[in-house]
């Protein structure tokens, strides 16, 4: 049996005057999903979700959300949850003032006692919003993705600011909202957390994706490096290791167990010490820099 995808976007285009922000964008969202939507600045990931969410009209193509036009707010949005990069809570509410609000505009029901405990903010329950420490808002904003566990929950940048408690709990509760069956977008700058919570990343530059898929696949794009050095008198390395500029060596291999092995061998078969051996996979940061150094994708 196939399933609706939580997002099916077919050929988006969004314009601002002459200005072509988002250009030809395709894919889907399936229902559960973490798909972290990631870019480099003004690649255009905001007006992208600004459509997806409802607040932008796209200037051509077609997207769904759980099945519908975004557009129609009162089948949408109280099945989603949408936390922004600022919420805007009244600074002279309340913290539980706040989350009884979240509810009345969301239209899901849940209970303020639930919401303020997974966001860890029952002892501020009635502390104004203007006294929280920056923290502290952004857990509260995180309540607007947890209230009433909407089906698909967006999360703009949702763990800057957090120490590193906060982060653990926010995750916590993301994957808690997962198990109950929510899908997840994601959008942040922290490549880590998307490397490893992402099922898949769409990654744009310029309007489009240049990259879409598991981060196993993004990060199979590009080579991985082998560094070491090697002591004064000892036999020429390897063929493929390429000398660099600080006397040290580098190998760039897209099997990095088998040109490891190899090189392990070589140093045992000749009693070489390879000196400060480092053998590093490819990391999302790497996809990411490959796209902003490359001329043509840049353009
Ligand atoms: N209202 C607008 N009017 C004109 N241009 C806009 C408008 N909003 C966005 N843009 C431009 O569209 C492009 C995409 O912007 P967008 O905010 O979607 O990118 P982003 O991927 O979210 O970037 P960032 O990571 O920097 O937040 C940028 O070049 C931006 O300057």
């Amino acid at each position: 049996m196939t399933t609706t995808p939580a997002i099916d976007i077919d050929r988006l285009n969004v314009t601002y005057g002459d200005f072509h922000a988002v250009k030809d964008l395709s894919f889907q969202v399936e229902q559960g999903e973490l798909y972290a939507l990631l870019g480099t600045n003004g690649a255009g990931k905001t007006s992208t979700l600004e459509v997806v969410e409802g607040h932008r009209k796209a200037s051509s193509g077609t997207v769904r959300v759980l099945g519908k036009d975004p557009s129609d707010r009162r089948a949408v949005r109280p099945r989603m949850g949408i936390m922004l990069q600022e919420s805007g809570f009244s600074p002279d509410l309340t913290v539980a003032e706040s989350v009884r609000l979240i509810g009345k505009l969301s239209g899901r029901t849940d209970t303020v006692d639930r919401v303020l405990g997974i966001v860890d903010l029952t002892r501020k329950a009635d502390t104004r919003v203007s006294q929280l420490s920056g923290g502290e808002k952004r857990r509260l904003d995180f309540s607007t993705a947890v209230y009433g566990r909407p089906e698909l929950v967006f999360l703009d940048e949702p763990t800057t600011g957090l120490d590193i408690q906060s982060r653990d709990a926010l995750w916590d509760a993301v994957d808690q909202l997962r198990e109950d069956g929510s899908t997840v977008v994601l959008t942040t700058h922290y490549l880590e957390e998307a490397q490893q919570r992402a099922d898949r990343i769409g990654l744009m530059h310029n309007g489009t994706f240049r990259h879409e898929g598991t981060v196993a696949e993004l990060t199979r794009t590009l080579p991985a490096a082998i560094r070491f050095s090697l002591p004064a008198g000892s036999p020429a390395p390897l063929l493929q290791a390429a000398p660099l500029a600080d006397g040290s060596y580098q190998i760039e291999t897209f099997d990095l167990q088998t040109d490891l092995k190899q090189l392990l061998d070589w140093a045992h078969a000749h009693s070489v010490d390879l000196v400060g051996l480092s053998a590093a996979p490819t990391r999302l940061d790497d996809v990411f820099r490959a796209i902003e150094a490359d001329p043509v994708a840049a353009a």
